[in-house]
């Protein structure tokens, strides 16, 4: 995936929330074109796969619950700088510390329910980005 890209979804809270279409707004009025997108629901396994780098972490189960609890909308975004202004845009991980206009600070229920996916690096968008989409989709 060239490096201008980043891969973000948009997760259950904020889906079922009916915040997809405010979401998606403010992502393409930031500059971001969406290459590809879907809506889809993980399973239980393919949830632990995506997060296997957390898989020590003590909240790894209830993410993975969290993650496959209903539909998510995953998508691969091109701009510019993409990881970096992309994450400038969503917000820090936990909403409590989010900045003021960022999307997890308007969306997001709580640390875990935090709305938003957003890549923390290039390799990381190459990798998340192919877990959802073929070569085909992402032209
Ligand atoms: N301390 C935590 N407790 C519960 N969930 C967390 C915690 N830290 C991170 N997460 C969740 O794990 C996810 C890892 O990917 P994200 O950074 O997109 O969003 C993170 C949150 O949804």
């Amino acid at each position: 995936m060239p490096t201008n890209r980043t891969f973000t979804m948009i997760k259950p809270d904020a889906v079922a929330d009916g915040f997809t279409g405010p979401i998606i707004q403010q992502i393409e009025a930031a500059g971001f074109k969406i290459i590809a997108l879907k809506k889809v629901q993980l399973s239980s396994e393919e949830a632990g796969a995506f997060y296997a780098v957390h898989a020590e972490r003590p909240f790894f189960q209830s993410l993975c619950d969290y993650m496959c609890s209903g539909a998510i909308i995953p998508m691969v975004l091109e701009k510019e700088n993409a990881v970096e202004d992309f994450r400038k845009l969503i917000g820090a991980t936990n909403p409590a510390q989010a900045a003021e206009g960022t999307i997890r600070k308007q969306f997001a229920r709580s640390l875990e329910s935090n709305a938003i996916h957003g890549s923390d690096s290039d390799e990381n968008a190459a990798v998340e980005g192919a877990f959802f989409f073929t070569e085909k989709e992402l032209v």
